[in-house]
């Protein structure tokens, strides 16, 4: 599965420290990251860590368009509730994508674990059935 790890300044010990937790379940995935949580996860965890843009620069938005190809299976975004955040178009746009995808989302670290500890038992299994069937074939001729 491809799990997106995202997490706002204040936010972003507890997501080290939750990667840090379930690192045996982390390890068996592809993770994707925004810039400086997916160095810090990686540098603090040594999990692999496919590193996108750094959130106010695109990152949210890189996860987004992913998401949109329903090429994610699990977003964890622990959002600092109390901030407001320069790229606040690009967070509602990334979790609203999540919405129209049907994809799990978990945007503190209650339902992280839940949805962490689903995954470890293979709750998810599911997602390969909806990916096969939504596919994204590019469009042809668009080409030159
Ligand atoms: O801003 C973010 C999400 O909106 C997170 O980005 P960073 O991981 O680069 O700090």
């Amino acid at each position: 599965m491809k799990i997106a790890l995202i997490a706002h300044d204040s936010k972003k010990n507890e997501m080290v420290n939750f990667v840090i937790a379930y690192k045996h379940i982390f390890e068996k995935h592809d993770i994707y990251a925004t810039g400086t949580t997916g160095s810090r996860i990686m540098m603090e965890s040594k999990v692999t860590v496919n590193r996108l843009k750094s959130g106010p620069l695109g990152g949210d938005q890189q996860i987004g368009s992913m998401v949109a190809s329903n090429e994610i299976d699990l977003v964890i975004f622990l959002r600092d509730p109390l901030v407001a955040q320069p790229h606040e178009p690009d967070i509602t746009a990334l979790l609203r994508l999540c919405d129209v995808q049907c994809i799990p989302l978990a945007t503190n670290i209650a339902t992280a674990e839940l949805l962490i500890k689903s995954m470890e038992r293979a709750d998810f299994a599911w997602r390969d059935i909806v990916k096969e069937k939504y596919k994204y074939v590019a469009p042809t001729g668009t080409e030159g």
